[in-house]
């Protein structure tokens, strides 16, 4: 085996995998189930909003014109000629003089150009029939929303690549969406290889640990808008991984395995990538933990090597292949943002590549702190849990201190940006 391996720059390594990123595949869902996933139309307004002149308060319609020069000493009496309540309409043209009771959220009626509410107008009746009072002017267009305020129709209000949120459903329902193109998510297969893996209901036993990868895996599958299968875990037998490898190819979208990837004895993954023909991006970054995360491509088809080790296992999934799933379903700015943020703690440890310190983020007293959330070595599994940032630290710096301003990847955001940003 050759051990020499060139560790290439984060960015170059990004590049490299980006470059084989694909339109991603679309499907119709029902709003219903759209929640979370991302837009692969425009949502346009297919009517202005609102559709209508409506009135935002209870009160009385009026034509602004007959309430001129009103005042306390000269009150205005209209004859209330109907009740409009939200849904309804008036039943014919105001004329001079009348006034029509109106809920928020009804149509104006035709002739009236403003509303007066409630609180400022008396009302009377006499001889069966409804007055009302008013003892000031009110201006044209006075607490009217008018028809198209808020958005003519046609005009495009979410882009395609958006994430549905609460306030998209709320205007796919307001546009009349009850169906929407969204992207698919994409398919993930994962393989924990490992001949001293156990499965997660098997008690420990000597020289083997539970697979723990495979289920973080999945679950980062799943923050990132993917959907993941988890195929197994493989004994580091080469005819075992290669079969199991080069069978699941044609069902998924990207194939991640996680361990075999460094220079031991039973790291069975580079060979199995020569004997498929797939040709190896890269095998050695510039950066801790994940160097020896490895990237192959077959056919266009991206096959992730993560490390074994759960913590190089886990930054190497966020830092290549997020992104591709991001770019899978649509999103114009792949990246998880970076943000500034001042060290929490001491990080004493010269930096000879980038490193991705597990930290977590927090606000302290209107400022972003983030933290170290435990042992910073690539094996560690412990300090994952709490961790819900990365804490980049360049290559070539020294150790920094508590009260220093660093950069951090937010990994539980869902805003990206446009391009991987090297810090
Ligand atoms: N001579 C060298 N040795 C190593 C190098 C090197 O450059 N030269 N690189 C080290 C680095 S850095 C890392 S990271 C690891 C990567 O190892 P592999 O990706 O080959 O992974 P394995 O050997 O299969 O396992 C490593 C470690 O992780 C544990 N593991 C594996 N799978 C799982 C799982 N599904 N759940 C939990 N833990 C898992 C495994 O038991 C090992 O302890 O190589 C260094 N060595
Ligand atoms: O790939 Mo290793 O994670 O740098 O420790
Ligand atoms: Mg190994």
């Amino acid at each position: 085996m050759n051990l020499h391996r060139d560790p290439l720059p984060i960015a170059d390594a990004v590049d490299r995998i980006m470059a084989n990123k694909k339109q991603g595949k679309t499907e119709k869902v029902a709003i219903e189930h759209c929640g979370g996933r991302s837009l692969a139309e425009d949502i346009l307004a297919t009517n202005p909003v609102p559709p209508f002149d409506k009135s935002p308060y209870d009160g009385f319609a009026l034509r602004s014109q007959d309430t001129m020069g009103l005042t306390r000493k000269n009150p205005g009496t209209f004859h209330v000629t109907e009740t409009v309540a939200a849904g309804h309409r008036a039943s014919r043209p105001m004329e001079k003089g009348e006034a029509v009771r109106i809920m928020t959220g009804a149509e104006i009626p035709e002739g009236a150009d403003c509303v007066a509410m409630f609180e400022i107008c008396q009302t009377f009746e006499e001889s069966g029939h409804s007055y009302m009072e008013i003892k000031r002017a009110l201006e044209p267009n006075q607490n009217i929303i008018e028809k198209g305020s808020e958005t003519e129709k046609g005009k495009r209000l979410v882009r395609a690549g958006a994430l549905i949120n609460p306030g998209v459903k709320a205007l796919l329902a307001t546009f009349g969406y009850s169906e929407v193109m969204v992207y698919q998510k994409p398919k993930v297969g994962v393989f924990a290889t490992g001949t001293e893996l156990l499965d997660v209901d098997e008690p420990l036993v000597p020289g083997k640990i539970r697979n723990s990868n495979a289920y973080m895996i999945l679950a980062q599958i799943e923050r990132a808008g993917a959907e993941g299968t988890y195929l197994g875990k493989l004994d580091d037998d080469f005819e075992t991984c290669y079969h199991a490898v080069s069978g699941s190819l044609k069902d998924f979208d990207l194939v991640i395995t996680t361990g075999g990837v460094s220079v031991g004895d039973y790291d069975l993954m580079p060979e199995i990538y020569e004997k498929l023909k797939a040709k190896v991006l890269f095998n050695k970054v510039a950066m801790r933990p994940g160097s020896v995360t490895t990237v192959a491509e077959l056919d266009g088809q991206l096959l992730y090597g993560l490390s074994g080790n759960p913590s190089a296992c886990y930054v190497g999934f966020e830092l290549f292949a997020y992104p591709m799933i991001q770019s899978l379903i649509g999103n114009p700015a792949p990246f998880r943002p970076r943000i500034q943020a001042i060290l929490g703690e001491d990080f004493k440890k010269p930096n000879p590549f980038s490193r991705f310190v597990r930290g977590k983020v927090s606000f302290k007293r209107g400022e972003v702190v983030v933290s170290p959330v435990g042992i910073d070595k690539s094996a560690v599994v412990t300090s994952l849990a709490a961790a819900n940032a990365f804490i980049v630290l360049p290559g070539g710096t020294r150790g920094y201190e508590k009260g220093d301003t660093v950069e951090a990847i937010l990994l539980e955001h869902e805003h990206g940006q446009k391009q991987l940003e090297e810090g």
